[in-house]
């Protein structure tokens, strides 16, 4: 049988251990046991079954959510699951859902904007779930524009509460979701009003639905905002829609940790910056990017795994076809996709390191860090977001007409993914937030203000303004010294070339406004530049297993020259390397390509993704491809009937020619 011998001689192919690989992958040993013991619990539960969820109805398909939901909670007490394993139990149900958001997105705001007394409060009702949690900040009207919210929270003296109010259409909250359905509580952001004066937005913790019958509170209008794009996909959460009518909440349901209101109506504000109201979202921009490179990769080991037993053309002396997997232009589309699902985990792991290194400064009032983190977590979630929408389409390309299939797995994973491209800051917003940054640290040089972490390559400005790349043979693109010296002389002749057009402007919001274009790319650049210095670092960390790290510089390699070859306008516009030194780049990538196409199969299996979290046809472990796509089609409940309905209505009219004569 094609599928399984296919896939089994390309295991034996195999130049590295793929058990060591799977540690990497994994980040660690233990990582590596927790997640694979707690994919295989939810693949043997029939609870957890996903293979009918593009077929049914909005609501049916809801309600099938809120039983997993209910199910994995169940679950997770009766196995007394450790917090980092109940994570790993929803990742692997695999289905967005209330949940998310209460874990998500409700308790890391608590954590991250309450005191000590009102985390006291909160945190324990919502471990156990006694209150279930949205993230309520996007309005009608104002999503990007987090200043120009109009929920308003009017503070009342008389009463020592605050008055919640939606005083127009466009301030109804819009998109939060587990909000629509399921919330019983929200964190609230709105603009915080003491004695008629506007101090901006804040958080407020709102209970919105009754904890006896669900139903909505007084002075409070909920709902669901209807379908979204795709079938199943994002359809399962209840991205929701309210409004206030002077709605009252003790004061001490603000999140006070930025600043307080005291009894008399004084605002206090704490020696933190106003920016940590912002928080929750760098939390999520981080955990957004260790997120891509779970979608991505999913995609890639669809279309590697198919792409080794998909045969046309070219008949072989032993009359079998060639594998589509051997074809260079198949190779050159799916193998950088392959080094970016590595790349953006490894990017991911460091903006993890990143982000607890920031909190643990902030806890010591060491603020210093947190512009930095904000440009990372905006620019990395932007870059990775972008690249792996895109990359999970070539992805279904790649597997021909039966990527458009949804047994494919891939039409629902592409759905369930392109709103992260929007949420948590749309994509272009977040890196002009980057670009500003960049702008802020060249404007910044020679002050005396020496550029800190991913900037520091800022500070030999005057090197990377000049330097010529050396190399001069397709080899020398190996060396990670030359590849970083022409992403970071990319960069800073980008982000400077801006800076110098800014400054030609007399009103520099203006001219940002009109350079926005260019300081969008420049933006990218610094990303990229990022991206491809993790790689390497993590390279230089020591690295056990057979053919592991060989594998890995390839991969590194690969990512790198790929978005040389993209980006070659950038490149050879700035001067930082000849067209003669692009097309050695370009030969040493086709070389690099020959390099991992032995090693392609065990390098997504080391993803140690199971078939249940895949679902899909196409990239079943075993390569079964042919028998099970058959099978599939005759589930359809088109097929339960060999005459469909309507026949009689709508066809045999046609056929006999009944609509015609009664028309002539
Ligand atoms: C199904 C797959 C799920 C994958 C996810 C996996 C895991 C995640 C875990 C849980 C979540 C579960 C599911 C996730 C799915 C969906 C949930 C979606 C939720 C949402 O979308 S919530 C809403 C998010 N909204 C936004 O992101 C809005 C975007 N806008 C902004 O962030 C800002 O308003 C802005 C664009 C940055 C504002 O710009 P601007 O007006 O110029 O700035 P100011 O507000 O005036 O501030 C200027 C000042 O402040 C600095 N700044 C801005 N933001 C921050 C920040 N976040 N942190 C620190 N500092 C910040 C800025 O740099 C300026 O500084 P200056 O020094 O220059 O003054
Ligand atoms: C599936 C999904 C789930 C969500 N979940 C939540 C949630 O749980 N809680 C919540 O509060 N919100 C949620 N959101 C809302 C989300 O955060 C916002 O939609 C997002 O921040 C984008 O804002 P917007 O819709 O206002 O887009 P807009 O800002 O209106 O963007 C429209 C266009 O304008 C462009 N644009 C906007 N501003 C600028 C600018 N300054 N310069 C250049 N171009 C600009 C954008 O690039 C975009 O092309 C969710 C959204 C989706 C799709």
């Amino acid at each position: 049988m094609a599928g399984f011998d296919d896939l089994a001689s390309e295991r034996s192919k195999a130049q590295f251990d793929v058990e060591e690989m799977k540690v990497i992958w994994a980040g660690s040993r233990h990582t590596l046991e927790v997640s694979d013991r707690i994919s295989r619990l939810v693949a043997n539960d029939p609870v957890f079954r996903k293979d009918t969820r593009t077929m049914l109805s909005r609501k049916d398909l809801f309600k099938n959510t809120l039983r997993k939901a209910a199910h994995a909670w169940k679950r997770i007490i009766e196995l007394r699951l450790s917090e980092e394993e109940a994570a790993e139990l929803r990742f692997y149900v695999d289905e967005p859902a209330f949940m998310d958001l209460h874990w998500g997105m409700f308790i890391p705001t608590i954590k991250g904007q309450g005191t000590e007394e009102q985390q006291q409060k909160w945190l324990p009702l919502a471990y156990k779930m006694k209150i279930i949690g949205c993230y309520a900040q996007t309005e009608l009207g104002h999503g990007s524009n987090v200043q120009g919210l109009e929920t308003t929270a009017t503070f009342d003296p008389q009463t020592d509460e605050f008055i919640i109010h939606s005083p127009t259409l466009t301030s109804s909250k819009w998109w939060p979701g587990g909000l629509g359905k399921v919330s019983t509580h929200a964190v609230v952001y709105g603009r915080l009003i003491i004695d008629s004066k506007d101090y901006g937005v804040n958080g407020f913790i709102v209970q919105l639905r009754s904890l006896d019958d669900h139903l909505p509170l007084p002075g409070i209008t909920i709902g669901d905002i209807g379908m979204k794009f795709g079938s199943g996909a994002y359809n399962t959460m209840d991205n929701g829609v309210l409004r206030f009518d002077h709605v009252r909440i003790p004061r001490d349901q603000m999140l006070m940790r930025v600043s307080q209101v005291t009894r008399e109506g004084k605002l206090v504000q704490s020696n933190v910056p106003w920016q940590l109201v912002y928080g929750t979202m760098v939390y999520v921009r981080q955990k957004i990017v260790s997120d891509a490179s779970c979608a991505l990769s999913r995609a890639v080991c669809i279309a590697t795994r198919y792409s080794a037993v998909r045969r046309q053309f070219g008949l072989q002396s032993n009359g079998i076809e060639t594998q589509v997997i051997d074809y260079k232009t198949q190779q050159s589309r799916l193998f950088p996709l392959l080094a970016s699902a590595y790349a953006f985990r490894f990017v991911g792991e460091w903006l993890k390191w990143l982000y607890m290194d920031v909190n643990q400064r902030l806890q010591a009032s060491d603020f210093s860090t947190l512009p930095e983190a904000h440009a990372c977590t905006a620019g990395l979630k932007s870059l990775t977001t972008s690249a792996t929408a895109d990359g999970i389409e070539e992805c279904r390309k790649l597997c021909g007409g039966h990527g458009y299939l949804c047994s494919s797995g891939l039409p629902e994973l592409f759905a369930v993914y392109i709103p992260a491209c929007t949420y948590e800051g749309d994509n272009i917003v977040l890196l002009l937030q980057v670009a500003r940054f960049l702008i802020k640290t060249v404007s910044q040089l020679g002050s005396g203000k020496e550029p800190v972490g991913t900037t520091v390559y800022m500070g030999r400005v005057e090197q990377l303004m000049q330097c010529h790349c050396a190399v001069q043979k397709a080899e020398d693109w190996l060396k990670p010294s030359v590849i970083l010296e022409a992403f970071e002389a990319r960069s800073m002749r980008m982000s400077v070339a801006s800076a110098q057009n800014l400054a030609k402007f007399d009103n520099q919001e203006e001219g940002f406004l009109e350079l926005s274009a260019d300081l969008v790319q420049a933006a990218v650049a610094h990303c990229q530049l990022i991206v491809v210095s993790k790689f390497i670092e993590k390279l230089q960390q020591d690295i056990p297993g057979k053919g592991v790290k060989g594998q890995l510089e390839a991969l590194c390699n690969i990512y790198a020259l790929f978005i040389l070859h993209k980006h070659l306008g950038d490149f050879l516009s700035t001067g930082c390397i000849t067209p003669k030194q692009a097309s050695l780049a370009n030969a040493q990538l086709r070389s690099l390509y020959s390099q991992v196409r032995p090693n392609a199969i065990a390098l997504v299996d080391a993803f140690n993704y199971t078939d249940h979290y895949l679902s899909s046809v196409l990239g079943r472990y075993d390569g079964n491809v042919y028998p099970k796509l058959y099978e599939e089609a005759w589930k359809d409940p088109l097929n339960d009937s060999v005459v469909p309905d309507g026949y009689q209505e709508y066809i045999q009219p046609i056929l006999k020619q009944q609509l015609r004569n009664a028309r002539l």
